[in-house]
């Protein structure tokens, strides 16, 4: 109900956080993606095609030759022709992701069938010292209440990010903390089946793997399902080929990563661990609309553990929302006990109390964008 009362996002004010996104943003994605890799030049003028038209000119349809190959089934004729920013914020940019991947060939038949656009920069960073230094910590035996928060600020660590102006800021505070209520529904509840539901590879991915691996040999999950995109789509997200390139790089680790990697290999072979890649995962329409079948997967799940900005915007809706509204009344569409994990990097901000919210807008500060803070909410 709540739903209804507020308008839905879009990107058409050149003011916005969501107009930077297709005007700041994209170009600088748009240009890695062309140069990270010797592209052939149509590739080239495809990207170049697709920057043009989602700034300056009007939607066209997706790829036929790559629609034989791959469907988009949320593709909307009523949006061709009109300007993009006058369509939803959440539809345009999945829309956008999925056309960089056409103007890549990633799904026809050819050389280019299957190579991510982002794996330079994905592989650059799950190589960096900085991933050295964080697997390092892991020998301290880091416990529940670090297990989480590594998996929350490993949110920060978003490809997309990096490429706005905000990057480089140090880590804010948590403005919503329901990590009490996580910790009971985990540990004074029978194990059950826990789900997660991934965002982005590389040091987030590698986090969510490591309070994966604690879920199961702690014995307070009976099995865990990861959710991941079935094929590359926001920048930095996690597919298949991500998590065993996490997994490579945990059990190549010094120290105790290496146990930990081994561990969630033999889970991934007995079945303990499952990798899940629904096509949901890379379409541009809010949980609510989750189709049948991953619908019931969630809904045999003790807890869902959901990752990251996109999804919480998909969960809550990616609405303008007061942020003193209920996470919990938001979200009562999910089918399972619920945890979101997530840091704040665009305008959607609900769950809040009225004095952080007057205390954060007393600062001036572009809160919601700078991923400087985070909340935990669960909704039992
Ligand atoms: O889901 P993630 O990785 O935490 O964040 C995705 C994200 O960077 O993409 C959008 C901009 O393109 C923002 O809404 C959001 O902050």
């Amino acid at each position: 109900m709540t739903e209804m009362l507020a308008p839905e996002i879009d990107s058409s004010d050149p003011s916005s956080f969501p107009w930077s996104v297709f005007h700041d943003r994209h170009p600088v994605l748009v240009e890695r993606v062309a140069t990270a890799v010797p592209r052939p030049a149509s590739q080239r003028a495809a990207l170049d095609e697709l920057l043009a038209e989602s700034t300056t000119g009007t939607i066209t349809a997706p790829d036929v030759d790559a629609l034989r190959h791959e469907p988009w089934p949320w593709w909307r004729p009523e949006y061709r022709g009109l300007p993009w920013g006058e369509t939803p914020f959440l539809w345009a940019e999945s829309y956008f992701y999925r056309r960089i991947l056409d103007a890549v060939d990633y799904f026809v038949p050819g050389p280019w069938r299957g190579i991510d656009p982002y794996a330079p920069t994905k592989s650059g960073e799950l190589a960096g010292a900085a991933v050295d230094d964080e697997l390092a910590a892991l020998d301290q035996e880091p416990g529940w209440d670090a297990l989480v928060l590594s998996s929350l600020w490993g949110n920060r660590a978003d490809l997309s990010f990096q490429a706005g102006p905000t990057a480089g800021q140090e880590t804010g505070g948590l403005i919503a903390d329901d990590r009490e209520q996580l910790r009971a529904l985990v540990h004074d509840r029978p194990a059950g089946e826990v789900h997660l539901i991934a965002d982005n590879s590389g040091r987030e991915l590698l986090p969510d793997l490591v309070l994966i691996d604690h879920l199961l040999a702690a014995g307070l999950a009976t099995a865990v399902v990861l959710h991941v995109k079935p094929h590359p789509h926001y920048v930095s997200d996690a597919t298949t080929a991500d998590v065993l390139a996490a997994l490579t790089r945990l059990c190549t680790a010094p120290g105790r990563a290496a146990a930990v990697g081994e561990r969630l290999d033999g889970a991934l072979r007995d079945g303990r661990l499952e990798i899940d890649a629904h096509e949901f995962f890379c379409g541009p329409l809010t949980y609510p609309a989750l189709p049948t079948d991953l619908r019931s997967r969630f809904a045999a799940a003790s807890l869902t553990i959901s990752k990251g900005d996109l999804n919480y915007r998909r969960l809550v809706g990616d609405r303008h929302w007061h942020p003193t509204a209920s996470f919990a009344e938001l979200t009562e569409h999910f089918p399972s006990p619920l945890a979101a994990l997530r840091t704040l990097k665009c305008d959607v901000a609900v769950g809040l109390t009225e004095e952080i919210v007057t205390h954060l807008d007393a600062t001036g500060k572009p809160w919601r964008l700078t991923g400087e803070h985070a909340v935990i909410h669960v909704r039992p």
